[in-house]
């Protein structure tokens, strides 16, 4: 058993554990680990937007032409795709991809083909939507946590190693307490999402600007690999709740401080489902989600099943992974989305002067 927070990322408490130091957690649970040498990285959710099916085709070719573009120098370390439909009955693909470095991040997002196509006139014209989320988190601003060892999703795919049994998890708080920052620090929102460029409502190009400590979960469920009963496990007991949730926070998010909630489906560079799916929410505030976590009857119910089972799951793979950022290392980009598109539906349009 060993703290979720990695030796070299540990420092004197300023503020406490939510539990006391002989807790100990009522089933194992572990985290990634990543070189020492690992400082900050970058999540980035690219994507396509569609209204009318027969688009798709296009948009499908548009996001391979993205995941090509993960082939020019300095591209990210790994990358996964995903599909799901809006409360405005718009497709979106995603293409999510992490960096190890936010220098090659950087190098990659500035290259020629990379800005070329980004800002090419085209991309007005052609009738699809495309935006880029990005957030650059430094190794003490997110956590994750895995009911597995092997193969991690996401950016524990990144890091690469697995962490003995953790300490910190099993009580409300504990995913705060796995992020080495919440050490020192309360890790509380900054100002509001503001829209720097462009307008909302007229489409075109809109550039948000975040702010500190916009926390972003990733909550994934694979089945692939599971049998009769965990598939049944998870279709018959967790799904519906999750869905539930799931809707509720798209729909209503902004009343809690959910900025954007998207259930996605993974699928393959051709748009065929997998058996996958995450959750990709945004929130104002780690706070914010806490207190749905902690007080949602979806999650309490999801909760509860899972540690009734939790033991005995072999193949039902159930993650996740919790990060905030600075609002400098954050960056929200749309062309042609509808306005109701990821930051944009919460962010604040200055009056005109
Ligand atoms: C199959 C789906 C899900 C299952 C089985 C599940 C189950 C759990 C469990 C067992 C924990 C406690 C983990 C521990 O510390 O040992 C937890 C924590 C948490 N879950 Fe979920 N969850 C699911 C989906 C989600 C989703 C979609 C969200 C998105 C908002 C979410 C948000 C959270 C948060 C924020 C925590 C940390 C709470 C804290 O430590 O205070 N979960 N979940």
């Amino acid at each position: 058993m060993e703290s979720a927070i990695d030796t070299h990322l540990r420092c004197p408490r300023t503020l406490s554990r939510r539990v006391s130091g002989d807790y100990a957690p009522p089933f194992p649970m572990f985290v990634a680990r990543g070189d020492k040498a690992l400082q900050q990285v970058v999540m980035a959710y690219f994507g396509v937007q569609y209204s009318e099916e027969g688009k798709r085709p296009q948009a499908l070719a548009a996001l391979g032409h993205i995941v090509e573009s993960f082939g020019l120098a300095d591209g990210p370390v790994r990358h996964d795709l995903t599909d799901h439909v809006d409360n405005q009955d718009h497709h979106n693909l995603m293409a999510v991809a992490y960096w190890a470095d936010p220098a090659a991040y950087c190098r990659w997002l500035r290259s020629d083909d990379v800005r070329a196509w980004w800002e090419s006139q085209e991309r007005l014209t052609e009738g699809l939507g495309y935006f880029r989320e990005v957030v650059a988190p430094r190794v003490e601003q997110f956590e994750t946590l895995y009911a597995f060892t092997e193969d991690f999703p996401g950016i524990g795919g990144v890091m690469g190693q697995c962490s003995d049994e953790i300490e910190e998890h099993g009580y409300w708080g504990s995913m705060r307490d796995r992020i080495p920052l919440s050490q020192t620090d309360w890790l509380e929102a900054g100002s509001e999402l503001t829209v720097v460029s462009g307008d909302p409502a007229k489409g075109g190009r809109v550039i948000v600007r975040g702010h500190d400590n916009i926390a972003l979960i990733r909550s994934g469920q694979d089945w692939m690999a599971a049998g009769e009963d965990e598939r049944a496990l998870y279709f018959d007991e967790i799904l519906p709740s999750l869905q539930d949730g799931m809707d509720f926070l798209r729909d209503n998010g902004d009343t809690l401080g959910c900025y954007s909630n998207r259930f996605v489906r993974s699928i393959d560079i051709d748009g065929n489902e997998l058996d996958e799916s995450y959750n990709i929410g945004h929130w104002r505030s780690l706070d914010a989600l806490e207190r749905w976590a902690e007080s949602h009857p979806t999650h309490l119910r999801i909760f509860v099943t899972f540690f009734r089972v939790v033991t005995g799951l072999e193949k039902l793979r159930l993650y996740h992974e919790v990060s905030v950022a600075d609002g400098k290392d954050q960056m929200f980009e749309y062309i042609n989305c509808h306005p109701r598109t990821g930051m944009m539906r919460d962010a604040v349009v200055p009056a005109a002067v």
